[in-house]
This record gives C-alpha cells, structure tokens and sequence, in this order.
C-alpha cells in the first residue's frame, strides 16, 4: 500500500517536539484503499428550506464532499449561496433534506460533538473573566476548577493573552476577544474547528495577525477546519483546499482546488508568492462568473 508522507510541519509543545504530518488526501485514500474515513463526508447532501408561502427553496443541492483528518479546507461563494447553511450542517444545528453528513464515516446524529465553532460575533459570556470563559468547557465536562484553570492558563498564554486572565470581555480589543474565543474552542481539543467569516469584522493588521496565529495553533493541533470567508486571499494564504460554491438557489461545488503552498507560512508574506498569483488568478475566474450571476439576481428581482 502506497501511502504519500509530507511533513507538514514541526513544532514544539509541552512535553516535546511534535512531528505534524499531512494526512493521506480522501483522493489518495480512495485510490489506495486506505482504511480511515474521511473526518467530514457530504454525501450528496441537499438542503431545502418552506417559506411561509409554502414554496421548497434549495440552498444547496447535492452537495459531495471529502476532508481528510487535520485539513483546512475555506469555503468561497457569492453572498447568499449557502456557505453557512454547509457549515451549520456539518456542525449539526440543521439537518440535510436529502443526503447524509457524515463524521468519520458515521452519519451525524443530532449536534456534531466533535466540533466547536468560532463565528464573526464574539463567543465570549460577556459576564465571565477571560479564565472563566476559557476553562467553561472543561468545567462542562466535569473537570475540576483547579485543573480547568491550570489548562485554561495554558491556552491564555499560547493565544498571547497571559496577563489577561481576570480580565472581562468587553475590556478587551476585538482581536484579544477573537484570541479568547480561540482558546475557549481548542481547549476542548476538537476534531473540527468550524470557523464562519471569524475574522472579518477585525481591522486589516489585527486579521492578518490573527490568521498567522490560526494557522500557528492548528499546525499544532490535528484538528480539521472549515473556514467560511468572503475574501479569497485569505482563503488561499490560510487553505489546503479551497471550495468555490455557485450561485444559490441550488448552489453545488463548482471547484475543488487543492493549495500546495508551502508551510509553515507568513499570510502576509504568501501573498506576493508567484504559485499563490496563479491560484488566485485560477481561482477567481471560477468565483467570478459566479457573484456576477449572483448580482445579476439580486438586479432582475428589484
Ligand atoms: N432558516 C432559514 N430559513 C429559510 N431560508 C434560510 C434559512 N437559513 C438560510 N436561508 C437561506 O439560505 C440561503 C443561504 O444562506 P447562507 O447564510 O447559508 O448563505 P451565505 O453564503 O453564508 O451568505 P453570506 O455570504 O451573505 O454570509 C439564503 O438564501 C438564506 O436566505
């Protein structure tokens, strides 16, 4: 059995240097047979919503999709095509009318365990301290405050906040509550990092920091990240794979473009890459033609 080994990145974390490997694709894996399924799998999955006069609006339809296990893959579409209707359903706050989403190949039963979601509003209780907020999870699970705090101060430090602790929310900068929101999902540790548009109400310098020290903390982790974000760039600084959906109704993917950049990488720097042009060139044309479609809609129904 033939398995591709490419590594993906080598860092130190408590207790040693930690080799990260990148995980066979789902393509490899079909061609090789291997055995793990992939961490997300949209099997045909469609979604219709009734509006109250009773007609079926498709947001998206037939949708197919593999993401291996530690993969980042960014989701790009014209406004409205349906780009959080995927990520709500891979987190399981809906289910798909038609198709299944499965989660390392089991078919998702309710909300999606394995996930935790950072959205463009904060996620932090604006009435608990930067520690309370980032141990919540771990006091959910039963964990004694003690050793959810000692884990907490673990978490605060990695996302630079050490000093933070006793702070509340709205004490702090958008980006330093961004930080806060990061730590209190990954603290949980889990499989998938569901991320809609997170990082988009933050000011240019403040999302170009906080992308590198996304990709910092995941290169670290093997958690698996869907990314929801209007802004291409991005997408391709921080993806292996980037998703073009059409215009909706009925979107569907229209392109699956794998990025095979470097790592680890500077989103600042990456940018002025000539391999990371010619993707976004290539990228684009597909985009476009899209959100002119998408435009010309919302002209014709004014
Ligand atoms: N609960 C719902 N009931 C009815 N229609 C819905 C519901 N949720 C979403 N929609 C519709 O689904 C479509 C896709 O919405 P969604 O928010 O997923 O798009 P998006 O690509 O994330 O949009 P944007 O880029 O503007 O954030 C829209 O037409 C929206 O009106």
């Amino acid at each position: 059995m033939l398995y591709r080994i490419q590594i993906k990145a080598l860092s130190y974390r408590r207790g040693g240097w930690k080799l990260r490997l990148a995980e066979n694709d789902p393509i490899q894996n079909e061609q090789t047979g291997g055995a793990e399924p992939p961490m997300i799998e949209l099997a045909g999955v469609t979604k219709e919503y009734v509006k109250p006069s009773g007609e079926v609006h498709t947001v998206l339809r037939d949708l197919h999709l593999r993401m291996a296990k530690g993969e980042f893959c960014s989701f790009v579409g014209p406004t409205g095509c349906g780009k959080s209707t995927t990520l709500g359903l891979i987190a399981g706050f809906e289910q798909p009318t038609g198709g299944t989403v499965k989660i390392q190949g089991e078919p998702l039963q309710g909300l999606n365990k394995q996930a935790a979601c950072v959205f463009q509003t904060d996620n932090t209780f604006p009435w608990k301290t930067v520690i309370d907020n980032v141990s919540l999870g771990l006091r959910l699970r039963g964990i004694s405050k003690a050793e959810a705090y000692d884990e907490a101060r673990v978490w605060i430090e990695r996302v630079g906040l050490k000093g933070f602790e006793k702070h509340y929310p709205h004490q702090l900068s958008g980006g330093m509550r961004k930080r806060v929101a990061l730590a209190q999902c990954l603290i949980v540790q889990p499989q998938i990092l569901l991320m809609d548009e997170s990082f988009s109400a933050l000011d240019v310098h403040t999302r170009s920091l906080m992308e590198n020290e996304l990709l910092t903390i995941w290169e670290e982790t093997s958690a698996s990240v869907v990314f929801i974000t209007h802004d291409l760039e991005e997408a391709i600084a921080l993806s292996d794979r980037v998703i073009v959906l059409t215009a909706g109704p009925s979107a569907t993917i229209k392109g699956d473009y794998r990025i095979h950049l470097p790592r680890p990488r500077n989103v600042s720097e990456i940018r002025f890459d000539p391999e990371f042009l010619k993707l976004h060139e290539k990228i684009w044309n597909d985009l476009r033609d899209e959100v002119m479609i998408s435009y010309e809609q919302s002209y014709q129904s004014r």
